[in-house]
């Protein structure tokens, strides 16, 4: 019978990580390449930033930058999901948390935030050399208060060194247990810690043997950097969490080993958002749409029988407000996109 571990010795911060590597079906099938998701939505925050979020906090305890023993404040800036991973964990901490989020964001979650105890502050959107950035907020907000730490997700390695320490080895071992090689990973970036961190960690632990490709939204730099140098960016995306106007210093960590970039417009990811949900069941957010576009884009330039893994960064539940509705999806002139036997899923008006 299988064993289900009970999880109860430091309480909800042991249930971070340990997903399960899931294959995408219909889509192997139809490669003739194996497409495996790391299914990152069943962590106890919903996403990904979990891992993040844990080593954050738990780097500033172990440096003393924050002091367990008194009442404590955890302060970022975030698209959301860092602030919901560092919201559960401050929590079960007994730590008090504070963000600061751009105001274009889904309204459900600042109100997960809000049911979390944390403060939150939705502010306009700025460039990062603008004080009134998000980002900047949080820093300052922080110098202000006692026994507090801006966990700077976007610059402090402790970002991408959870995902060295626990996403990579996992996605290796879980491919390697089923006598599967790990011939590419591809994901998009916020942070850049995801990608990073399992990048480094694939290049050493298969000497090089995984190719590794970095995905991109539109408006953001990274892709135009990767394959040409140069920070150009155009238009805009409606995927969250991800996309970049610089290099931050998480990302800097894995360039020189990045193999390629791929990038993908919002037309594919919407098409594949529900796909996912029409062929395999699984009911994801904009970013993981993305990951799996390019994650079939890199099977393409594999020879049969290949196996990329990308990352399945959260579920829908936060976005579906706006993905599902046909109002929404005109105005980002997504419907058309669609083909006709998936617009059934777009059931709100
Ligand atoms: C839904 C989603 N996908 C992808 C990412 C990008 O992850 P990273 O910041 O590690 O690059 C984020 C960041 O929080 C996210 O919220
Ligand atoms: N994924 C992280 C960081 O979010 C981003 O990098 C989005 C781009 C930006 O607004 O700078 C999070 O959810 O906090």
């Amino acid at each position: 019978m299988t064993q289900f571990p009970v999880l109860a010795s430091k309480g909800l911060v042991d249930a971070v990580g340990k997903t399960p590597l899931i294959k995408l079906n219909t889509l192997s099938k139809e490669l003739g390449r194996n497409i495996f998701g790391k299914a990152e939505f069943q962590n106890p925050g919903g996403s990904v930033k979990d891992r993040a979020a844990l080593y954050l906090i738990e780097q500033a305890e172990k440096s003393g930058q924050i002091d367990p023993s008194r009442p404590a404040t955890i302060v970022e800036g975030s698209a959301g999901n860092t602030a919901i991973g560092l919201a559960h964990i401050a929590r079960s901490k007994g730590y008090k948390s504070i963000f600061y989020m751009p105001n274009t964001q889904s309204v459900s979650k600042i109100n997960l935030l809000k049911y979390l105890g944390a403060e939150v502050y939705p502010v306009p959107v700025c460039p990062i050399s603008d004080p009134m950035n998000f980002n900047n907020r949080a820093r300052d907000h922080a110098k202000r208060l006692d026994n507090a730490i801006w966990t700077d997700q976007f610059d402090n390695p402790a970002n991408w060194k959870s995902h060295y320490a626990t996403t990579g080895p996992e996605i290796l071992q879980q491919l390697q247990s089923a006598g599967l090689s790990c011939d590419a990973f591809t994901c998009s970036t916020g942070t850049g810690g995801t990608f990073t961190g399992v990048a480094k960690y694939l290049k050493e632990a298969t000497n090089g043997q995984s190719k590794l490709v970095v995905a991109d939204p539109p408006g953001s730099v990274i892709y135009s950097y990767i394959k040409t140098g140069e920070m150009n960016r155009e238009g805009s995306s409606f995927t969250e969490g991800i996309g970049q106007g610089r290099i931050t210093k998480n990302l800097r960590e894995s360039i020189d080993i990045t193999d390629d970039a791929v990038f993908v417009p919002d037309e594919e990811s919407i098409v594949m958002l529900f796909r996912l949900l029409d062929e395999e069941g699984l009911f994801i957010g904009g970013t993981t749409a993305l990951n799996v576009v390019a994650a079939c884009k890199v099977a393409k330039t594999l020879p049969e029988g290949s196996n990329i893994s990308t990352i399945l960064c959260d579920s829908g539940h936060k976005y579906a407000d706006r993905v599902f509705s046909k109002k929404w999806l005109r105005e980002k002139k997504l419907y058309d996109a669609i083909p006709d036997s998936l617009k059934r899923y777009a059931i709100l008006d």
